[in-house]
């Protein structure tokens, strides 16, 4: 399954222009607040020049780039914890997903309304944050009545889970978001079906005019200082330019424009690139004739959880894997040359993949 990835932010800000940048499926933008209800999904391949060059070794059939889900969801307004704007359903869309594009208005433009009347977009940001912690608070608080018993006469886990609890309402009460709240591994199992709002990873996105696509403005400098002790990424997109470049038919066309606003990389590829380092994703790929094909897996996987990406029978009936390093692949062009100069290794259960890796597994059934 793709990782999906939701775009938030005040209504009017630029979140559908965004994902129309982003993605082939498109969603109506439009000048006027609440223009998006219902969420629009679209998926976006992810551009990755490995894949290319491997496919110009192999000259496969097909050639499968890997994939994430977009999620463009309606704007959130001060009281949509308590259900004001689209309010609950908002935050159910929200919860779906794996991670937070966070888009903040950085643009003046005297004709496109901002419902606080202002462009202030740490003001923004605190809205959004506010009323995605008083939800989460909401969480806690019902989730603690429940252990509390458990934790007097219960098991050690119901004691943890309850400390757990009370930091994250601690934090939260304090208007800090969740993922303030570091835990180590086995505390991480113990809340995974928690799935707090504030502790998604996010990503924010500071939506600018074309003249500051490149070194932002002042806008962009007053969010960064306040997200300064967050741990998260920030972006700058200049999200109609980039919703025009992709409107354009070629890719010369496109790198031209590009140019134009001064930008080397589209504002589409460094968005997955961000979202693959705030998601901990790397890629690994499987080449031969019928099919070059990435695969996206978490950073640190070992072997036969990789494999169980492509099918979980190539997970339960694991042999082990021979791997070939990309850098040794598209030097010895074949995996016949890899194989006589010495260069597949065969790796058992504890291998942890590697991004890049050329992965080909043996397994029984
Ligand atoms: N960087 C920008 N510079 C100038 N105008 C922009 C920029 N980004 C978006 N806009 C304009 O702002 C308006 C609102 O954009 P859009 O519909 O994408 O907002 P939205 O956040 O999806 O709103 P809603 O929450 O109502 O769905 C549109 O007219 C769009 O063209
Ligand atoms: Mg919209």
């Amino acid at each position: 399954m793709a990782l999906q990835c939701g775009i938030v932010g005040l209504p009017n800000v630029g979140k559908s222009t965004l994902f129309n940048s982003l993605s082939n499926a498109k969603a109506q933008a439009a000048n006027f607040p609440f223009c998006t209800i219902e969420p629009n999904v679209g998926v976006i391949t992810v551009p990755d020049e490995r894949l290319v060059n491997l496919a110009k070794i192999d000259n496969p059939k097909k050639v499968i780039p890997t994939t994430i889900e977009i999620v463009d969801i309606a704007g959130l307004v001060k009281g949509a914890s308590k259900g004001e704007g689209l309010g609950n359903k908002f935050l159910a869309n929200i919860r779906e997903t794996d991670a937070i594009i966070h888009v903040l208005r950085c643009f003046e433009n005297d004709n496109i309304t901002h419902v606080d009347g202002t462009i202030d977009p740490v003001r923004d940001k605190e809205i959004i944050d506010t009323e995605l912690q008083l939800k989460d608070l909401e969480t806690i608080e019902s989730r603690i009545a429940k252990v509390q018993k458990q934790a007097v006469t219960g098991e050690k886990s119901a004691k943890r889970l309850f400390e757990i609890f009370q930091q994250y309402k601690n934090v939260l009460e304090q208007g800090r978001s969740a993922r303030t709240v570091v835990l180590d591994k086995e505390d991480r199992k113990l809340v995974r079906d928690l799935h707090l709002l504030t502790d998604k990873p996010v990503l924010y996105v500071c939506n600018v005019d074309e003249k500051s696509a490149v070194n932002g403005n002042a806008h962009v400098d007053a969010v960064r200082e306040a997200i300064k002790e967050e741990n998260a990424e920030l972006l700058i997109v200049a999200a109609a330019t980039e919703a025009d470049i992709a409107e354009l038919e070629t890719y010369e066309e496109r790198q031209m424009f590009l140019e134009e606003a001064g930008l080397t990389e589209s504002g589409v590829s460094r968005l997955i690139r961000s979202a693959y380092t705030l998601l901990n994703l790397e890629t690994y790929f499987t080449t031969g004739p019928d099919e070059t094909r990435a695969w996206t897996y978490t950073k640190g996987m070992k072997a036969p959880q990789a494999a169980g990406i492509i099918h979980t029978d190539f997970e339960k009936g694991f042999i082990r894997a021979e791997v070939i390093k990309y850098a040794d692949y598209t030097a010895l062009g074949s995996e016949k040359a890899c194989r006589e100069a010495g260069k597949i290794s065969v790796e058992g259960k504890e291998y942890v993949v590697q991004d890049g890796d050329i992965m080909h597994f043996l397994f029984n059934v």
